[in-house]
């Protein structure tokens, strides 16, 4: 691994949300790990009036009372900054000397954008005005949240204006579906067992489906995903990313630029779905209200900072095809959805039938093997295939060999953005998405979103909070059925635990 030199992380954003929740935690327990660089430090950096100590305070609530919490608040500094001209961020470029000369910190810094998108080519434009963007003598890294545009002619701009003020090298878009380990596994395990990736392909594989199911509704962010919607939060992003890695070639080494020319292949590949053929291909829904263990659940209409008309979905299913040797003729399903009965992200790769039924057994199921990647939670791999049941005859059922990251002793699976965030400091792009990906993206769900806005034909079928989604989703697999993950699915609105 790189050594991690020293540096200071700025956060913009810093009074927000993210930084609060996600970003202070990761950094913390980096800390605990001893994986922060010998000399760190973050700056904070909002419009409210913070001092030091008051921006540490905040940073409590999210953090476990661990002997070395004081040392590590230590490490936080905060300054208030307004954006609209260049020396409005004077003030942040004298607190950066001045930490840096304090502690004897080298002056690399990684910029961290955590504000509303709206600021996501702001920020950078002061920054290079300041002269901050580039350094002869040491490294400029900025990180920019999602969303990455909400379509592909604002992901194009954002990309053209990035480009004016930083390098590509020096960018690092996150999606923090990149950081889970079991994403990261996927390279593992299909590049380094010889049993798998001769499977690997449309010889052997019938279908991919890929699951992301939350539990949790929309909560406090109404406001933001009523103009966003699962597709634009979760499929561009997150889901695609993770297609990339299932569908990818080998590359040629496991480098940044290596991995990410392989999965800009894939995207490169996907068979474009036409405005006209969204129908067929693509199911959407939103949660109604119900009643789960006799208690009222809210619609997504009913819920704060919702249009009490909203047409946004709060599910979607979709197929589509990878048109290249290795996958022609495979369908890629895809599925998330809010307030589903459980929290689930899984691969499900389903191989195809044995060509001939020796056992006289016409169950469908016998003849499926399955390999089920959990991403989250209780990470592993878990492996179907049909066994003999003991006694006479030959009748076969399917049993599972079950692999559980928490099986390893002295294991903690680190958080994604632990990872994503060491990773930057350390200057490895890898697990960050590039600026071509991310445009191939957009231009593969622009087709739907163009659709949707445009054909108000195209229904939005509504599903009772706490169930699988519109049963309509069915039918994108004529000749199977997604995979439930629950033990005990009733698809009656009862949650239910893996
Ligand atoms: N929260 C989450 O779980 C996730 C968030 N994200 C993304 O991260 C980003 C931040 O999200 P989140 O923390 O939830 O948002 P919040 O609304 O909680 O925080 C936004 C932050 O930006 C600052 N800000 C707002 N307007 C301005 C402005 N005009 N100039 C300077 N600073 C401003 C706010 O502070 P102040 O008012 O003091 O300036 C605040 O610190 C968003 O783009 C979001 O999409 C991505 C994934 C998950
Ligand atoms: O980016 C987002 O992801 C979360 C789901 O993330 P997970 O790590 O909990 O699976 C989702 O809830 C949110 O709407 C979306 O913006």
């Amino acid at each position: 691994m790189k050594q991690t030199e020293n540096q200071i992380l700025i956060i913009f954003g810093a009074s927000g949300d993210l930084t609060k929740r996600k970003l202070i935690p990761a950094l913390f327990e980096l800390y605990k790990r001893k994986m922060l660089p010998e000399k760190f430090a973050v700056l904070g950096a909002s419009r409210s009036q913070l001092s030091d100590e008051e921006f540490r305070l905040r940073a409590d609530e999210f953090l476990d009372d661990h002997e070395s919490l004081e040392d590590f608040k230590k490490m936080l500094f905060y300054q208030s900054v307004q954006n609209d001209t260049a020396d409005d961020f004077i003030p942040l470029k004298n607190r950066l000397d001045e930490i840096a000369d304090a502690g004897s910190i080298e002056k690399n810094y990684v910029f961290y954008l955590s504000t509303p998108p709206s600021l996501y080519s702001v920020i950078p434009k002061l920054l290079c005005k300041n002269g901050l963007s580039k350094s002869d003598q040491f490294f400029r890294r900025l990180i920019v949240e999602k969303p990455f545009g909400t379509d592909l002619e604002s992901a194009q701009e954002l990309n053209v204006q990035l480009l004016n003020y930083f390098e590509e090298e020096q960018i690092y878009r996150i999606d923090h579906y990149l950081g889970k380990e079991t994403v990261q596994n996927m390279l593992v395990t299909r590049f380094s067992n010889g049993i798998f990736e001769p499977l690997w392909n449309r010889r052997y594989i019938e279908r991919v489906e890929i699951t992301s199911a939350e539990s949790l509704g929309v909560e406090s962010r109404g406001g933001y995903y009523d103009h966003s919607g699962a597709l634009r939060d979760m499929v561009q992003n997150h889901l695609l990313q993770v297609t990339g890695f299932v569908a990818m070639e080998p590359p040629v080494v496991v480098e940044a630029d290596a991995i990410r020319n392989e999965i800009l292949k894939v995207f490169q590949s996907f068979r474009p779905i036409r405005e006209n053929e969204v129908s067929k291909y693509v199911i959407r829904g939103q949660y109604t209200a119900s009643t789960i263990g006799g208690k009222q659940i809210a619609g997504y209409r009913e819920e704060e900072g919702v249009d009490r008309l909203s047409r946004t979905e709060t599910f979607i299913a979709l197929k589509f095809f990878i048109d290249n040797w290795r996958w022609a003729g495979v369908p890629f399903l895809i599925r998330t959805g809010k307030k589903l009965p459980t929290r689930v992200t899984e691969i499900v790769i389903t191989f195809r039938k044995v060509p001939h039924h020796l056992f006289g057994n016409n169950n469908d199921q016998h003849s499926h093997n399955q390999m089920i990647i959990r991403i989250q939670p209780d990470e592993g791999i878990l492996l179907k295939f049909g066994m003999k049941t003991p006694g006479a005859g030959f009748n076969v059922q399917t049993v599972n060999m079950d692999f559980h990251y928490s099986d390893l002793t002295n294991t903690t699976v680190p958080a994604a953005y632990e990872r994503l965030l060491l990773d930057c400091m350390i200057g490895d792009a890898t697990l960050y998405a590039r600026g071509d990906a991310v445009e191939q993206a957009w231009k593969f769900v622009q087709p739907i979103i163009n659709a949707w806005q445009t054909n108000p034909e195209i229904p939005i079928y509504g599903y009772p909070a706490g169930t699988w989604g519109p049963e309509e989703a069915e039918r994108l697999i004529p000749n199977g059925s997604w995979r439930y993950p629950c033990k005990n699915l009733t698809n009656d609105g009862l949650y239910c635990e893996l």
